[in-house]
């Protein structure tokens, strides 16, 4: 791409657009390259890079990734609590914050930086030990996310240079975007999907327009921002398009320079699907799935049309150099058709291991199931899935989705999909709630669009009877504005279970 093509195009969705060059941009990395070298931080040392996706930390973890240093992505918002925890855990020679940022009372032991355009100011010198690393290499950990952990404390997942270099080569074979294409990511720089986002426009010559996630959730600011940067690819987790759908539908029909959405995290719900394919027909939807712990692995194509009696969308067989198993309970690999089986992935692109913690790592990174014998290790994914006959996956949900409900298994993506198909319905989340008599029983939350017809819970249970068997039926069917998430996006079930449980 020339130098003076955009790379990075921002809006406060307030009318000014400050667009940063590939120029611009490579000057910075320079600049704070040189700042970090002249710090004396040994190669491999750890950064916390705690920042909005800006024109500035997305040089800032280039200059990181170009000093040999590790950065570790936080959100402003981040908890005070959460960070110092990090902070022992990761024992980081550095914290750098824009120059505005909030964040003070660190934690001793830890340098501390800001930056702007101008450069890096030190404000606590970061400690210098001496150091033993004489050079950088591809296995070195470019950056550590800490996932919110679903289970228990947050793991820092390792990634290293070589891990993410090979997975944006396969991502860049798909050509999603070219050079002239802007690229909206709507994801915190904690999610690595603001890191996919990063990589496919700066490896494809394109820009990259930051949205921030508090400014997604007005409609009419988001898609503000969309046309005044000239957005052509919109990429996020299915909610960002909520409150648009809902609320703004001839605003997101009037994006007429959209080309492409690429969405990840979890399954997009089918009505608001169809509803994109109906306001923007022109546009290229790509189920993009995997974890933090590969980036990603696969790419597939939303159909176009969607079909109407399509109940699951394919996430595709595994990028190119890539391979995605389906393993049943015995550990054997099944392929035969249409059999549900946990989803184990082999790639080039898989994590070094979680933080210090190799118990953990060794129950992610197990021997290859073909092969035990070779050394090969392979990502045990935690999803369950089934190949249809066109040779693709298909996602049924996580295996710990799968919950016990008077002694029966249910799968709680399951009783969703059934909720999604109520007309009317939007969005619907599945969750187990403790009940003092009957130890757990089903709720459901569902979102309905305006003119939905009389949808109420008792309507929205039997039509559930209708197609379940009973013990799927939830017990508690709330209708909602709608979906509590989490700061990276996702349906908040956890904090679903905890409104049932206050609301009584
Ligand atoms: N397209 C999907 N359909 C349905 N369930 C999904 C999907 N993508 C993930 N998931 C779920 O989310 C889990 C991974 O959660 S995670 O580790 O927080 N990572 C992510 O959510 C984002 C992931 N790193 C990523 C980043 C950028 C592009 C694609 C994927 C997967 O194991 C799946 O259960």
């Amino acid at each position: 791409m020339t130098p003076d093509r955009p790379a990075v195009v921002e809006s406060a969705g307030i009318g000014r657009v400050r667009v940063t060059s590939y120029r611009d941009l490579r000057l910075l990395v320079d600049t704070y390259t040189s700042h970090l070298r002249d710090l004396g931080i040994g190669i491999g040392e750890r950064i916390i890079l705690e920042a909005d996706v800006t024109a500035q930390s997305i040089a800032m973890l280039l200059a990181c990734s170009a000093a040999g240093l590790t950065f570790i992505p936080v959100s402003p918002e981040t908890p005070a609590q959460r960070l110092h925890s990090m902070i022992s855990t990761a024992r980081p020679a550095l914290h750098v914050q824009p120059t505005d940022g909030k964040r003070d009372a660190l934690p001793g032991g830890v340098g501390t930086a800001r930056f702007d355009t101008a450069g890096i100011t030190v404000v606590e010198r970061p400690p210098t030990g001496r150091s033993l690393r004489r050079e950088a290499c591809v296995t070195d950990p470019a950056y550590m996310i800490f996932t919110s952990g679903t289970t228990g404390r947050p793991k820092g997942v390792v990634m290293s240079h070589r891990a993410v270099v090979s997975f944006y080569r396969a991502m860049l074979e798909y050509r999603i975007v070219t050079p002239r294409d802007r690229v909206a990511s709507t994801s915190p720089l904690q999610f690595d999907f603001s890191l996919l986002n990063i990589g496919l426009a700066l490896g494809s010559g394109a820009a990259v327009v930051p949205v921030a996630q508090q400014l997604v959730r007005w409609p009419r600011n988001f898609l503000r921002v969309l046309r005044e940067t000239g957005a052509t690819q919109v990429n996020g987790v299915p909610s960002i398009w909520q409150q648009a759908l809902r609320y703004e539908p001839e605003k997101v029909a009037a994006l007429d320079g959209l080309r492409g959405i690429l969405f990840c995290g979890e399954e997009f719900p089918l009505p608001e699907l169809r509803r994109i394919r109906e306001l923007l027909p022109q546009v290229r939807i790509i189920n993009c799935y995997g974890a933090t712990e590969s980036m990603a692995c696969s790419f597939a194509d939303v159909p176009d049309p969607l079909p109407d009696d399509l109940e699951r969308l394919s996430i595709g067989s595994g990028h190119r150099g890539a391979e995605l198993l389906l393993v049943n309970e015995a550990g054997h690999v099944i392929d035969e058709p249409g059999v549900p089986g946990e989803l184990y992935l082999r790639s080039p692109a898989l994590f070094s291991g979680y933080w210090d913690d190799p118990a953990a790592t060794r129950a992610a990174l197990v021997p290859d199931p073909l092969c035990p014998q070779s050394g090969q290790l392979v990502l045990r994914t935690g999803d369950v899935a089934y190949r249809g006959h066109d040779g693709e996956l298909y996602f049924c949900g996580r295996s710990d989705s799968q919950v016990q409900i008077n002694g029966n298994r249910v799968e709680l993506g399951e009783v969703e999909r059934r909720l999604l198909e109520f007309p009317g319905a939007t969005a619907a989340a599945a969750v187990p709630l403790p009940h003092a008599a009957s130890g757990t029983v089903l709720g459901g939350f569902v979102v309905v669009s305006n003119d939905a017809p009389a949808a109420d819970a008792a309507s929205l249970r039997e039509f559930c009877a209708d197609r379940l068997p009973s013990y799927m039926v939830p017990r508690e069917i709330r209708l909602v504005e709608t979906l509590p998430t989490t700061t990276n996006g996702k349906v908040d079930r956890a904090a679903l279970i905890s409104s049932a449980a206050t609301a009584g």
